[in-house]
């Protein structure tokens, strides 16, 4: 049988788009003399579909939708869709997610998913039933294992379970299968990659039976999709790997295996992780702005510091549309460097973008002569370095009210996590590049930027200058953060392994002290990322809708004697100082 593994993109409510991009592969896959077409999870409404799900007129459309790829389907070809259908039982959710197999107009048959991530980013028990049964389906003389993206992660590192009780892969392959094949919407994070490639093999090899797994591409709000789709062999061998963050169309040949391939790009080195980071999040910038709204952001709008962070998310943004769509400002202030102006002249020059200066001093100015006599006496301090991130902010909202431009923030994983940013300033935007790459990684991202390039992009003393947010005089980062790379490590543990201080201090060797002051620091500032802008994920925990932890909260415990023991406080305010 020849299979076509259809890597799409689709967007998110976008049935007419996705049902012609279904479509377009299903016509290109029937005239490769393909015998079935396999398209990722929820295909047809694209995923994460999230409460749209919760519209009845939305399902009906979908309904419409699946039976128009049904009739429009070239002859004889069968497609493995991923679409919502209706639990029509009045026990439990009212939907499943579902495998459909469909060809010649009419629905053959059709499998739900059985595990139901709920966990991190992922909410499907919100909306899905569990699918009670396991089935084969038959199609062309074979029996085919079908199944839905998380029924095939039933190991013991997906967070927050152990084992789930029911195991598909196992279930499936007992009934006597020729083939597993898995409809995926599996977003990128770093390691996803050779996770799935070891969890597939694994499955290949105890069973001795083939792998096909085509998994969604291209970028939906804050989840970035890499695709990866692949076939491995019997004995877990790579017979076909799709490139990562594009899409892809594939025909493979169950009588015609072929021979093992390289295994590219699994991201076992710190070099491809980092290109891959960078990929991550061109793809998230360039789908995040073609698929909002009615293609409203002709162009993307960045403040340019002279720094690292607005450096590369700018270099970013520029890769993802073109320089053409890109427009840098940089805004002196009167703490400003020179380089401040001439760094970010010289990025926007390498990169080739539109380019302005709008000096905030008379904002500042007035600001200061309008709050002076409610200031007076008082010390000057955080306010009034806000004032400058806010008058940039005031500044940049206005040139995209004004041209329609996307503003994009520039935080970073390690400023989002302790609160290193002015609400209403800096903060203001749409859209986050960097929320989920730490400081340390950032310049990774940089150099790695420069080598591609074959040239200087990213200036060099962007690079080298020590990080400052250049809001008083003589202001350097590491007056009141631990040096980057400390700080990083601390946040690993606290923000992606969950881990407490004390466990921290032991694994890192660092004081406990300085491990209790950045951990405090991060919880306080959760009301601030709970206004930050929607942020690209490329880690297994980034800070958005997969990370919920309260705002109001008072850490306090119970010592062994019952003394009652203050871990870290949340008090009203507290900025980044704590
Ligand atoms: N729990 C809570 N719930 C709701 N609101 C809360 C709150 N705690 C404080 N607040 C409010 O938040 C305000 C404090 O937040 P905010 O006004 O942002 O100010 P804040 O966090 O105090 O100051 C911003 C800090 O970020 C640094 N910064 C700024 C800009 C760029 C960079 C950089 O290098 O990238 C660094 C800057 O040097 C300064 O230390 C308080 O005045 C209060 O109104
Ligand atoms: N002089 C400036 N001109 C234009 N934008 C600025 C200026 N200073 C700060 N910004 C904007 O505010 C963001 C936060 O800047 P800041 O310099 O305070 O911190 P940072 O996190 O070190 O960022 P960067 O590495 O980009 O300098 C910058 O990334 C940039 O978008
Ligand atoms: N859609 C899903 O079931 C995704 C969950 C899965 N563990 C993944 O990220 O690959």
């Amino acid at each position: 049988m020849r299979i076509a593994l259809c890597q799409i993109n689709p967007t998110v409510g976008d049935l007419a788009g996705n049902v012609e991009r279904i479509l377009a592969d299903a016509r290109r896959a029937a005239e490769a003399g393909a015998d079935l077409a396999v398209f990722p999870e929820l295909c047809v409404t694209g995923y994460p579909p999230q409460d749209l799900l919760d519209r009845p007129a939305f399902l009906d459309d979908v309904d419409t939708a699946v039976q128009h790829v049904a009739r429009e389907l070239p002859a004889s070809l069968g497609v493995l869709v991923g679409a919502p259908v209706r639990n029509e039982t009045p026990v439990g959710k009212r939907l499943f997610n579902t495998a459909l197999l469909l060809a010649d107009g009419d629905l053959v048959d059709a499998t739900s998913k059985t595990l139901l991530p709920t966990y991190d980013v992922f909410d499907e028990y919100r909306y899905f039933e569990p699918c009670p049964e396991r089935k084969v389906m038959e199609w062309r003389g074979l029996r085919l294992g079908v199944h839905v993206c998380e029924d095939m992660w039933n190991n013991e590192d997906q967070a927050p379970y152990h084992l789930y009780a029911s195991n598909p892969i196992d279930e499936l392959a007992a009934l006597g299968i020729d083939l597993f094949v898995n409809l995926s919407a599996s977003p990128y994070a770093v390691g996803k990659p050779i996770e799935r490639r070891l969890l597939i093999q694994e499955s290949c090899r105890e069973h001795g039976v083939p792998f096909v797994y085509v998994n969604q591409v291209g970028a939906n709000t804050e989840l970035v999709f890499d695709g990866d789709s692949q076939v491995q062999s019997a004995e877990g061998e790579v017979l076909y790997h799709a490139p990562l963050f594009e899409e892809a169309f594939s025909v493979w040949d169950t009588d015609a295996p072929g021979e093992p391939v390289e295994s590219a790009r699994l991201g076992t080195e710190v070099e491809e992780v980092t290109a891959q980071i960078h990929d991550a999040l061109v793809l998230g910038v360039r789908d995040y702005v073609r698929k909002t709204g009615d293609g409203v952001f002709e162009k993307a709008l960045i403040g340019l510091s002279g720094g690292i962070d607005s450096a590369v998310t700018c270099a970013i943004a520029a890769e993802a549309l073109g320089p053409d769509r890109v427009v840098g400002i940089t805004m002196p202030s009167a703490y400003s460097s020179s380089g401040s102006v001439s760094d970010s002249q010289a990025l926007a020059e390498n990169l080739g973008i539109e380019f302005h200066e709008v000096a905030i001093r008379p904002a500042v100015d007035a600001f200061e002569a309008m709050l002076a006599p409610l200031f007076e006496g008082t010390e000057e301090g955080v306010a009034e370095e806000n004032v400058q991130a806010r008058s940039r902010g005031v500044t940049l909202m206005a040139i995209s009210n004004k041209f329609g431009h996307l503003l994009l923030t520039t935080g970073n994983k390690s400023e989002m996590a302790v609160g290193y940013a002015t609400l209403y300033g800096d903060m203001s935007g749409g859209l986050a590049v960097l929320s989920d790459v730490l400081k340390t990684e950032v310049y990774r991202v940089a150099e790695d930027i420069n080598r591609r390039a074959g040239r200087e992009v990213i200036p060099r003393a962007t690079i080298t200058k020590p990080p400052s947010a250049e809001l008083r005089p003589g202001q350097v980062d590491q007056d009141s953060l631990p040096p980057y790379d400390v700080l990083d490590a601390i946040l690993v543990g606290y923000v992606e392994e969950h881990l407490s201080p004390e466990a921290i201090a032991r694994e890192t060797g660092y004081e406990l002290a300085l491990v209790e002051r950045i951990a405090k620091m991060v919880d306080r500032n959760e009301y601030k990322r709970r206004q930050a802008a929607p942020g690209l994920r490329v880690t297994g925990k980034a800070f958005g809708s997969g990370r919920r932890l309260p705002i109001v909260m008072q850490r306090t415990r119970v010592d062994a004697a019952g003394h009652e023991e203050t871990v870290e406080g949340a008090p009203a305010a507290a900025g980044v100082d704590a």
